[in-house]
């Protein structure tokens, strides 16, 4: 695995940070220079024409990049506005010694109360030492950041955003770049990193891999070269019993098409046969959308265990309601053999009842707001610690989780988590979400394994997502299902 692909908590970047140091004699001073230069050159490469830098120093080794980053452009002929939050002769350490060789290079502090003259601002004011909300002069500065309208690179981590959970301490710094360094952060990347973070950049600062070793990951970043180890191989002999048959259940009263999204994209992942189970006077709909479906209106629970009989995994929840035949059939298909994916109404009948339900070998979905009723605590609550909450719900229902929404995080029992980077603010509309429930569920009846398809399934559907906006404000779940055949390789 790419190594800015191990994401880690902050604590654990200063851990790797000091065996790079103790452990392999790599000077802090030397990985403060690479940082700088990192940052440095990131910004050149993004912005080539700028000429004049604004740099925003802490009082602590973040404050300390800043400094190297300050040296660079006044070498490279810039002009240098440097506000310092803390005078450079009370710095500590590495970061004194990169505003001395700051000072000899011919810098000195600006004005802090004089505007913002930079064309790009430089955040080097706090990073993974974040311990509490930015307040005072702090506070002030990363305002008038915010307000400058200027572009914006972040050091490390945007000021004020926490690393490992990617909530804004308030204020926070919104930046157009993160430049972060080392140990990628996990909290750049889920909740609400992307607003703050902008594009992230890691640099492993050339540090050997060997200071990972013992350190493990807290999750890992899903990347796009994954896809193909998780798909099961197509052989020439392959046949369509090969590939899984689902059983897609739901489509109550006014919720027709959630079950067809569901089974369209199942059939487009690579399902065999893919069945709904639905509503009598929803059956027609399926076939004269998509004719390959099949559809079977279930009134009797005769008839689910007839079709559950027959499946290979099961999609449970899609337009399910919460009435009385929901809840027959879902008590039904809850617990069984196969594999399933638990989402939607699925899952508010499973929060309503009482007590958790054990869903071993299942894959559980739920957005913020589901996952709150399931955890019974706020949905700001299950935002405000996502990889926490993730994991909590995994133990909880002895499940894999799928915690939806910018930067979905996929949980399974005993820790392992994964994030996805990729996905789109296009991608906010209904069906989603029964789209990746088909998605999954296809996975899962072609043998991947509950974690496996999760990751496998959230990472096609994002991609897909993305290959449908491409730039556009607003797509729909249809969107999204023609473009998977683009996104999983034969
Ligand atoms: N360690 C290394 O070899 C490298 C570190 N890099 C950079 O160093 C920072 C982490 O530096 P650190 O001094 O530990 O913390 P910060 O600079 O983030 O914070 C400094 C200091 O500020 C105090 N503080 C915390 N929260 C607040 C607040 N809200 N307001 C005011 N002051 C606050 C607290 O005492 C902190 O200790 C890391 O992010 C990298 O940028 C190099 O990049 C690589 C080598
Ligand atoms: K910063």
């Amino acid at each position: 695995m790419d190594i800015g692909n191990r994401l880690y908590r902050a604590e654990q970047v200063q851990a790797l940070d000091r065996q790079a140091i103790e452990g392999h004699g790599i000077a802090g001073y030397e990985l403060m220079q690479r940082a700088g230069r990192a940052a440095f050159r990131a910004l050149r490469a993004r912005w080539p024409e700028t000429g004049a830098l604004t740099v925003c120093c802490g009082g602590g080794n973040n404050g300390g990049d800043g400094y190297v980053i300050a040296r660079l452009a006044l070498e490279a002929g810039m002009a240098v506005q440097l506000i310092a939050l803390k005078d450079p002769g009370e710095l500590a350490g590495d970061a004194a010694t990169a505003a001395a060789d700051w000072r000899n290079a011919g810098g000195s502090l600006a004005d802090p109360e004089q505007p913002l003259s930079g064309e790009v601002i430089v955040d080097a004011l706090l990073g993974t030492g974040l311990d509490r909300a930015p307040a005072g002069a702090y506070a002030r500065l990363i305002e008038r950041i915010n307000a400058s309208g200027k572009k914006v690179l972040a050091v490390d981590v945007p000021s004020g955003l926490d690393a490992d959970t990617g909530m804004p301490l308030k204020p926070a710094v919104r930046a157009d770049v993160t430049t972060t360094f080392i140990g990628n952060k996990r909290g750049l990347y889920t909740g609400q990193a992307g607003h703050w973070c902008g594009q992230r950049l890691y640099f492993d600062l050339a540090t050997p891999a060997a200071i990972h070793a013992d350190i493990d990951a807290d999750a890992r970043l899903l990347a796009v070269a994954d896809l193909r180890g998780w798909l099961p191989p197509r052989r020439p002999d392959t046949h369509k019993g090969d590939l899984g048959h689902v059983l897609v259940i739901g489509g109550d009263a006014g919720m027709a098409g959630a079950p067809v999204l569901a089974g369209q994209a199942a059939l487009r992942t690579g399902s065999g046969l893919v069945s709904l189970a639905t509503r009598a006077e929803h059956v027609g709909l399926a076939p004269s959308v998509q004719p390959e479906l099949m559809a079977h209106g279930v009134e009797t629970l005769d008839a689910l265990d007839a079709l559950i009989e027959r499946a290979d995994a099961l999609a449970l929840g899609p337009g399910l309601g919460q009435g009385e035949w929901s809840r027959s059939l879902w008590q039904r298909a809850l617990i069984g053999d196969q594999p399933r994916v638990v989402d939607a109404d699925a899952l508010n009948l499973l929060a309503a009842d009482d007590g958790p339900i054990a869903c071993p070998g299942a894959v559980l979905t739920p957005h913020p707001g589901e996952a709150a009723r399931l955890l019974e605590v706020s949905a700001a609550k299950v935002q405000s610690d996502r990889f926490a909450a993730a994991r909590a719900l995994a133990e909880r229902f002895s499940a894999v989780v799928v915690l939806k929404g910018h930067g979905t995080l996929i949980a399974e029992p005993g820790g392992a988590v994964a994030v996805c980077p990729y996905g789109n603010p296009a991608m906010a509309s209904a069906g989603m979400g029964d789209a990746l429930t088909g998605i999954i569920a296809s996975l899962l009846g072609q043998g991947c394994k509950p974690f496996d398809a999760a990751c496998c399934g959230v990472l096609a559907h994002a991609l897909a997502g993305d290959a449908a906006a491409s730039g556009r404000r607003q797509i729909v779940a249809g969107d999204l299902i023609d473009r998977l055949a683009d996104i999983l390789p034969a």
